[in-house]
């Protein structure tokens, strides 16, 4: 037995041998050919479904769904499930939520957290970013994941795009909008000043004549700053004083912003709030703010410039954290007014308004370091320097008393406590090694 099974599967017998042996060559042959057969199959197979996924790909220029728009940016928007999605975010939860919410910069730092707490309360809300790469793409994305689980579609488009901006009102009639969609930072002006014109003056304008146009016109609520107070010496900095000397583009081009909501709320009827933000943190921050990078650069051992006056003096900033801001953009949108034109024509005179939203109670760069530094129980490389000419002013301290007047908005978090809190995300967010800081 066992040496017939050997002989079976390993020699032919030796009657008849030439017939076995040619039989034998032959089903080798035909098992190779087979082989190479299911190799080719598996090959052209593969080439189909790389095709397939290619063509399905929203960068594919040539792909047949006429309803939807590619950009050579690589965005595509449109189409039914496109805006089946658009629809569903934008739905408010019936019994609860009274808005419909367009939030421009959706991805970014303000956008995600006002986003959230808007959608948290049953509001309808859509984001639009386009996430373009001023800092790490890919935190933008972990927000847009977050805000996704949350229930929050975010578009992928500029606030340029006309086009997008009219399909968007023509699939939802937004009660609302919530403009947070800028080029940010103070310093970064002087590398790149056409992104600043592009976004918060070309960008603005754009999405204001489309909000001039529709039928109900939103009410808007809108990200002006800190900085258009610039050069001004009397502090706490209040709504009512001098705001034409910008010290950076970034200021100058949010000033042009409250200039140009004026004329809008004058001639179309739209109501518009600017929100005047404080150096905002927290966590899920800007990487090219000082809290952020400072830490990234304290765990690194990095030197940490820190700023001081051309005289010796103290740099300081009215830090202010990010739910006090939240709170005060949730309030400001739950007191505005409905515009009052429509079809491009005012009916009647619209509300306009402006904002502090700050803390109240300035901290001196350093002191920031030092709480770092112990929260990070990490001695930071202190490089004290004289403030370069590129922006940054000495000095911001917010009076806050008309936004606690109309909006009740009253800051809760010293800054020990919400670097606390932004500590504590950092490290869990960067904790893998996968994500990097930069
Ligand atoms: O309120 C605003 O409207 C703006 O707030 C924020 O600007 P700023 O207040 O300038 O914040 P940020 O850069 O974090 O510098 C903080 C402090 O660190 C000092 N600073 C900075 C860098 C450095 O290397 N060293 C240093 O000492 C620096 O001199 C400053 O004193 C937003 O970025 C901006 O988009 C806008 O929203």
């Amino acid at each position: 037995m066992k040496d017939k099974s050997r002989f079976m599967s390993e020699s032919p017998p030796s009657p008849g041998k030439f017939k076995m042996e040619k039989s034998y060559v032959h089903s080798l042959r035909s098992r190779a050919s087979l082989g190479k057969l299911t190799l080719w199959s598996l090959i052209s197979l593969g080439a189909i479904l790389l095709v397939f996924v290619w063509s399905q790909s929203p960068r594919h220029p040539g792909r047949l769904d006429p309803t939807r728009h590619y950009l050579t940016n690589g965005y595509a928007w449109g189409g039914s499930s496109w805006e089946r999605r658009v629809r569903s975010s934008a739905r408010a939860r019936p019994g609860v939520g009274m808005m419909t919410v367009l939030v421009t910069g959706a991805a970014g730092f303000i956008g995600t957290h006002v986003s959230s707490a808007l959608k948290r309360r049953g509001d309808g809300v859509l984001g639009l970013d386009n996430f373009n790469s001023y800092y790490d793409p890919s935190l933008k994305r972990a927000r847009q994941a977050l805000l996704e689980r949350a229930g929050v579609f975010v578009v992928e488009g500029d606030i340029n795009d006309e086009a997008l901006l009219r399909k968007l009102f023509e699939v939802v009639p937004f009660t609302h909008v919530m403009h947070l969609a800028a080029q940010a930072g103070v310093r970064y002006a002087m590398e790149n000043p056409g992104s600043y014109v592009h976004s918060n003056i070309a960008g603005f304008v754009n999405l204001l004549e489309v909000c001039k146009s529709v039928s109900p016109q939103p009410s808007i609520v809108w990200a002006s700053s800190s900085s258009v107070y610039g050069l001004n010496t009397k502090v706490p900095f209040s709504e009512k004083d001098r705001t034409d000397q910008p010290a950076s583009l970034y200021a100058a081009t949010k000033k042009a912003g409250e200039e140009i909501a004026h004329t809008y709320n004058h001639i179309y009827g739209l109501s518009l709030t600017g929100l005047r933000f404080f150096t905002v943190y927290g966590p899920w921050g800007r990487p090219d703010m000082a809290y952020f990078f400072f830490t990234r650069d304290i765990l690194k051992g990095k030197a940490i410039p820190i700023f001081e006056a051309a005289n010796g003096g103290t740099v300081a900033r009215d830090f202010t954290y990010i739910d006090d801001i939240v709170r005060g953009c949730v309030a400001a949108l739950d007191t505005s007014e409905r515009s009052t034109g429509s079809g491009g024509k005012k009916k009647g005179p619209a509300q306009l308004r402006l904002f502090n939203l700050g803390n109240t109670s300035p901290v001196p760069v350093a002191d920031l370091v030092g709480i770092l530094e112990r929260l990070l129980k990490m001695k930071a490389n202190r490089k004290v320097m004289t403030i370069p000419r590129n922006g940054d002013v000495q000095f911001t301290h917010a009076n806050v008393s008309l936004a606690q007047r109309k909006l009740g908005y009253q800051p809760r978090t010293d800054l020990q406590t919400g670097l606390k809190k932004f500590v504590w995300w950092y490290l869990r967010f960067y904790a893998s090694g996968k994500k990097s800081a930069g």
